[in-house]
């Protein structure tokens, strides 16, 4: 029930878009497909006691025209099956699509993907919206109209079964019973108890497929982490430690894996046998009509076929419940990230925007509420240059971190200056893409290349300046030094009004540090810098030092 409130309230912003006529299409058709291939079978059924009945009577002409017509039957079924997974596979595509939007805008959006981390709950975000969505999406679509196929199978072939059942008396305890459609009951109370029994054995594989879902993810993402930091573990000769590491990654996937497949063994006992005894329940319930000559040899095959029919489309539950199990896993998944999203928007705090940087009683916390900072107090002009001074580990990173709106610890107010601002932290992003981007981001648009040319120049990269199309691992490649002049060159290009500088020269020698900031301070005229640095060379570029205590 939870999972099913859970996966209403995921699937709800699809569903709802008026634009979403055509995913609604797509879905009737898919149902639509799904009911012309019951009535296929409707067909069939009725085609396999003429074909018995006819096959009795040595009739070869009329058998001949009969494997005619299952060759129509089969030639529409094969297309309508085809035609029906193309439309599914359609309309998952297009499912996940907006649902991997909607998660990633979310996700993305007001910084909460930097506060989830902060707490590193809930796990593997990357791995919720790659996998997770992807389950729900394919396996939601599935299983509504397989649902709702089976439900309309039931009752076509529920009315021919009550036929062919027609009114049996029993004589039980020395009463007479007279029952009307009695293969229907049969096949209900066994359905109902298999379900039941599938339940009971199978409930744990709901909380096994989530821990699986965050094993693997985990061990996924172990491994990355290796490739990232391929260079550090390299030169500290940490393989065997990695290994090690690794291994025991593992050991919670194979613990896991070993547990579900023990529940699966003990549920596919119980599924395999309840399939088996299903196929020959219809043949011994109809045997005494049978060998009453009251039913034909066709009408036995008939009622087999149309049991195994309502017996096979009620058992959907029993069939698909480790699909319904991992299904309802994913789902819980997204919708502890999607909560877990909304709790962190809920921390985000957008700073007001005032004439000037203005900080008033502003405290500054861990996240177990210790003080970090107490009652900040500082004003910045416009065009002003501020270095935040302060022993490490004290929180000046904290506090610009707390004046982007990012960290959410905090109790007191602020106000920030207007414009836009950009904030160079000592180790720049510097992901994988086109120099030219790499250059201009965060901004979209990118410069011509002259002016990349000329920057680069500047902030003494000129070797850099015909790579402007190459997509390298520029964080492996570049120094240190060589990352933060990237960083400068960005604050060039982006022009902000407001430059926070986290330690964002440390790297370099204190000589060119300086030229660097002198370079800054000719090019943005007007950027307020609000500036943290080990640096002591760089105290005499600021207009004024700020201690924090
Ligand atoms: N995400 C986090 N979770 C928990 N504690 C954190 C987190 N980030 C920072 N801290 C803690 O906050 C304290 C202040 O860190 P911060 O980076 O602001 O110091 P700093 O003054 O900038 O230090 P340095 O000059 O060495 O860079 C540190 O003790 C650090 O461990």
């Amino acid at each position: 029930m939870k999972s099913l409130r859970t996966f209403y309230r995921l699937a709800a912003p699809f569903w709802r878009q008026g634009s979403q006529w055509l995913g609604w299409l797509m879905l009737a058709g898919i149902i639509g497909m799904g009911l012309l291939i019951v009535q296929i079978n409707v067909l069939i059924n009725a085609w396999s006691k003429t074909f018995y009945d006819t096959l009795g009577e040595f009739d070869t002409g009329a058998l001949y025209a009969l494997m005619g017509r299952y060759v129509l039957y089969l030639s529409a079924y094969v297309l309508i099956v085809v035609a029906l997974d193309w439309v599914r596979k359609a309309l998952v595509l297009r499912w996940r699509q907006a649902m991997t939007e909607q998660f990633t805008h979310a996700w993305l959006a007001d910084q909460a993907f930097y506060r989830l981390g902060l707490n590193g709950e809930p796990d593997n975000p990357d791995q919720r919206i790659a996998e997770d969505v992807n389950i729900v999406a394919d396996l939601s679509v599935e299983l509504v109209a397989s649902f709702i196929i089976n439900m309309a199978q039931v009752g076509a072939f529920m009315s021919i079964l009550w036929q062919l059942s027609g009114v049996q008396t029993f004589s039980l305890g020395g009463y007479s019973i007279t029952l009307s459609g009695y293969l229907v009951w049969i096949v209900v109370l066994y359905t109902l108890a298999g379900s039941l029994i599938t339940h009971w054995v199978g409930r744990p594989l709901h909380r096994l497929n989530v821990d699986r879902q965050h094993y693997e993810a985990d061990f996924r993402a172990s491994l990355l982490r290796k490739r990232e930091h391929a260079e550090q573990i390299a030169l500290y000769r940490g393989e065997a430690v990695e290994r090690q590491h690794l291994a025991e990654r593992f050991q919670a996937i194979a613990g896991n894996w070993r547990q579900l497949m023990g529940r699966e063994r003990n549920l596919s006992l119980f599924t395999v046998s309840y399939e088996r005894v299903s196929l020959i329940i219809p043949v011994f319930a109809a045997l005494p009509a049978f060998l009453a000559k009251t039913i034909t040899l066709g009408g036995l095959m008939q009622i087999r076929s149309a049991f195994g029919a309502v017996q096979g489309s009620l058992s959907w539950f029993i069939k698909l419940y480790p699909k319904l199990m991992h299904w309802s896993s994913a789902v819980e998944r997204l919708g502890q990230f999607e909560q877990a999203i909304a709790v962190s928007r809920c921390q985000a705090r957008a700073p007001m925007v005032g004439d000037c940087l203005c900080v008033n009683g502003l405290d500054v916390l861990r996240p177990d509420a210790e003080v970090l900072l107490e009652d900040v107090s500082v004003r910045v002009a416009q065009g002003e240059w501020l270095l935040i001074a302060g022993r490490s580990g004290i929180g000046k990173s904290t506090l610009l971190r707390t004046l982007q709106g990012l960290w959410p610890y905090c109790r007191g107010s602020w106000q920030l200056p207007p414009g836009r601002s950009l904030l160079l932290p000592q180790k720049p992003y510097l992901p994988s893409m086109p120099l030219r981007h790499l250059l201009a981001y965060p901004a979209i648009e990118v410069p011509s290349a002259v002016r990349l040319m000329a920057v680069l120049e500047q902030v003494g990269l000129p070797g850099l300046a015909r790579r402007m199309d190459e997509q390298s691992e520029w964080s492996r490649e570049l120094s240190g030094g060589e990352q933060q002049r990237i960083g400068i060159a960005r604050a060039l290009l982006y022009a902000p009004d407001t430059l926070y500088l986290d330690e964002a020269t440390n790297q370099l020698d204190e000589g060119s540090a300086r030229a660097l900031l002198r370079l800054v301070r000719e090019e943005l005229p007007n950027c307020t810098v609000i500036g943290i640095s080990h640096q002591a060379a760089l105290s005499t570029l600021f207009d004024r030092t700020w201690s924090a205590q």
